[in-house]
């Protein structure tokens, strides 16, 4: 694959700390103990072996990776930070103290285990079109997590964000079900909609070594963010397997 349609892997480590802080409930770095697993030693393993970005989630709740960490890894990354956040003002603060390259803004609920759907960018746009103007400011590009819908492309791009990362849990969920290559089409459809609107489109949730095939040959995503396939397999591999081999089969490249 040529070098400007190579797809950029984002590797979320928050499953890490999810492990981390099934044993360590209440854990944070600032209190200076060191348990594990520790996610930033995981992070600088993973750009090792190539990873173009490393993505977190701090939840308002703080039940998986931990604020800490979030501030440590921000000093020791090479690589871009890409921060996704609920939309609140105190996540705001906190991103603003952060400087990630890119703020991911994501719909939050207490109750789920993970996220569930993507934002509903019209429902806040008068939050989100200020708040991506304040994080510019601080030279930090917004990324909007939304479902692969025509309402929520046309949104994102009102607000003035750069990106939009396209949530495929729908498609990892349908896709050994009949809805799977219907739902593959809609974020073709996503992707396609996005660009000609001028947004970077991103893709992430559910995404594994079985169903990229059906993902990465949609022309034009800019990076996928891919985390709970990635730590799964690394328990296997260890972590600069699962991101080296995951890299390569994403841009459809052989392992040298
Ligand atoms: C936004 C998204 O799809 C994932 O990054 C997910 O939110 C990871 O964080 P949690 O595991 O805390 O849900
Ligand atoms: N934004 C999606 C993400 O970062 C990773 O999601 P998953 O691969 O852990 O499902």
């Amino acid at each position: 694959m040529s070098a400007e349609k190579r797809i950029r892997l984002g590797v979320n480590i928050d499953h890490a700390a999810t492990l981390r802080q099934a044993r360590y409930r209440g854990y944070e770095r600032l209190r200076g103990e060191m348990v594990e697993p520790d996610p930033v030693a995981l992070a600088i393993e993973a750009e090792k072996a190539g990873a173009d970005g490393i993505t977190v989630h701090p939840r308002e709740d703080g039940r998986h990776i931990q604020r800490g960490d979030v501030l440590l890894l921000k000093e020791v990354l090479q690589v871009p930070l890409n921060m996704e956040m609920a939309c609140t003002d105190e996540m705001f603060e906190f991103a603003v103290e952060v400087c990630p390259r890119t703020v991911c803004l994501v719909p939050e609920k207490r109750e789920e285990i993970s996220t569930e759907g993507g934002l509903d960018v019209l429902a806040r746009e008068a939050w989100i079109t200020k708040h991506v103007g304040l994080l510019l400011e601080k030279g930090i590009r917004t990324s909007l997590f939304i479902d692969p819908d025509t309402v929520q492309i046309e949104a994102a791009k009102r607000t003035g964000a750069d990106y939009i990362e396209l949530h495929s849990g729908s498609f990892a969920n349908a896709y050994y079900g009949d809805e799977g290559e219907a739902e593959a089409k809609r974020l073709e459809a996503g992707v396609l909609m996005g660009h000609q609107l001028g947004l970077i489109v991103n893709m992430g949730h559910g995404i594994n070594y079985t169903n990229i095939e059906r993902v990465r040959g949609i022309p034009g995503i800019h990076e996928m963010n891919i985390g709970h396939s990635i730590i799964s397999r690394a328990l296997f591999t260890g972590i600069r397997e699962a991101v080296r081999e995951m890299k390569h089969l994403m841009n459809e490249e052989d392992l040298a």
